[in-house]
């Protein structure tokens, strides 16, 4: 069997892994330098570039997409996938002719598409004698410690091992209320676990526009450098095979630049220029300092157990001035949760501020409500919410 590089390296011979070959005459910024230039990257594909309604899954395309990826492996990079397409791909074999909305129906569609999905990413790999390894997720499995490490190992052996990773959400047992909600968030989050350098996501539009591009004249925006450069932009809702459209993307994208992962929306079938470093779609930069792994997963990942709500001087004290929360500012426990559990702090009209790590039971917190640290027993004294364990959302 020829080794996993041999049949593309005639094609990258010459180009150094990161040198940005640039491109329709654009300046390449630090982000897009950094984009090119990444180790690791996460490829998130859209369903929009991998199934028709009408032909369902698109072998075609999605070869051309695997050699792409296959070309920036190397180059020197590791691949993690993030292939949306399962529903899309259990339509025409269960003769459904449009994307079903209830629940039931999608999960019984991706059941049947996901199998063809896994099958159509290994095959097309194989041609490079790749091997490729299917990874089922759901948000409980980010959102909890001891998952979440398992998750992250088998990801990294499967890198170790060379294999190409094709993630997707385990569709056939997420409830509604634990989805991801959308792949582009999936593959955010997925950034965050393997460490990645860089996120690609890959859709049927070729950049951000102002405006949703199918309702007339619209203009690509090359760069996000901060969320300032979104004012004004609408971001409209997905095709009939997408999910979230490009609000979803736009808080992926947010929340990867949390993470201090730059992200590079292009099109599909611009996937071997995107992954060659050619200045194509837009490029949102990363943020300077990203949240620690622990803040990270308070303000992203971790599902809320319930949440407690704050006067007036309590929310500017942990939003405008990050300082720890005490008992004297909060007023009304809402839900049963323990110490260490991550809650929502509302402001007094009950919008969400901040999340934390709560340092009491909720039944603690119901006596301590209102009480300055002085009138608590002395082992009641610790902050309800330390600064180190609140981020402002
Ligand atoms: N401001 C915008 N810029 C670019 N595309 C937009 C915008 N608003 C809405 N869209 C639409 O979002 C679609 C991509 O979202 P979606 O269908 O969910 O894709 P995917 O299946 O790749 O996740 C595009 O087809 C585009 O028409
Ligand atoms: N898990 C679903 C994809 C959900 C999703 O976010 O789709 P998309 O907006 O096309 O990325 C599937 O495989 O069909």
């Amino acid at each position: 069997m020829p080794g996993a590089c041999d049949a593309v390296w005639r094609t990258t011979r010459g180009r150094t892994r990161g040198e940005c070959v640039g491109g329709r005459g654009r300046a390449v910024s630090a982000t897009r330098e950094a984009i090119a230039g990444a180790h690791s990257i996460v490829v998130k594909i859209g369903s929009s570039a991998l199934t028709s309604l009408v032909g369902g899954l698109d072998m075609d395309r999605l070869d051309a997409l695997a050699d792409a990826i296959e070309s920036r492996m190397c180059a020197g990079s590791d691949v993690v996938v993030v292939s949306s397409g399962a529903v899309g791909a259990g339509l025409a074999p269960l003769g459904l002719g449009r994307r079903p909305r209830d629940l039931a129906t999608k999960q019984a569609a991706a059941s049947v598409g996901q199998l063809a999905l896994a099958h159509a990413w290994g095959t097309s790999f194989a041609r490079y004698g790749r091997t490729v390894g299917q990874v089922l997720l759901t948000a409980d499995d980010i959102a909890r410690r001891t998952q979440h490490r398992n998750a992250q190992r088998t990801l990294d052996r499967l890198r170790a091992l060379h294999a190409v990773a094709v993630v997707n959400e385990n569709d056939t047992v997420a409830t509604a209320e634990l989805r991801f909600g959308d792949n582009d968030r999936l593959a955010a989050l997925v950034a965050h676990l393997v460490g990645a350098e860089a996120l690609i996501l890959l859709s049927d539009v070729d950049g951000l526009y102002d405006g949703d591009p199918r309702k007339g004249h619209a203009t690509l925006i090359p760069e996000v450098r901060s969320p300032e450069d979104l004012d004004g932009v609408v971001a409209g809702a997905g095709g009939a095979l997408g999910t979230g459209g490009m609000a979803s993307k736009l808080s992926a994208a947010r929340l990867a630049a949390d993470a201090g992962v730059p992200v590079l929306l292009a099109a599909a079938s611009e996937a071997s220029a995107a992954l060659a470093g050619a200045s194509v779609g837009t490029a949102f930069a990363a943020r300077p300092t990203r949240l620690s792994a622990r803040r990270f997963w308070v303000r992203h990942a971790a599902d809320e157990q319930g949440s407690l709500q704050l006067d007036d001087g309590a929310v500017r004290a942990v939003v405008a001035d990050r300082r720890s929360l005490l008992a004297a500012g909060v007023t009304t426990v809402h839900g049963r949760f323990h110490g260490g559990d991550v809650v929502a702090l509302l402001d007094p009209h009950g919008q969400p501020v901040a999340r934390g790590v709560v340092g009491y039971d909720s039944a603690e917190i119901s006596v301590m409500t209102g009480r300055s640290t002085l009138e608590l027993p002395p082992d009641m004294r610790r902050p309800i919410v330390h600064a180190d364990d609140l981020v402002p959302l």
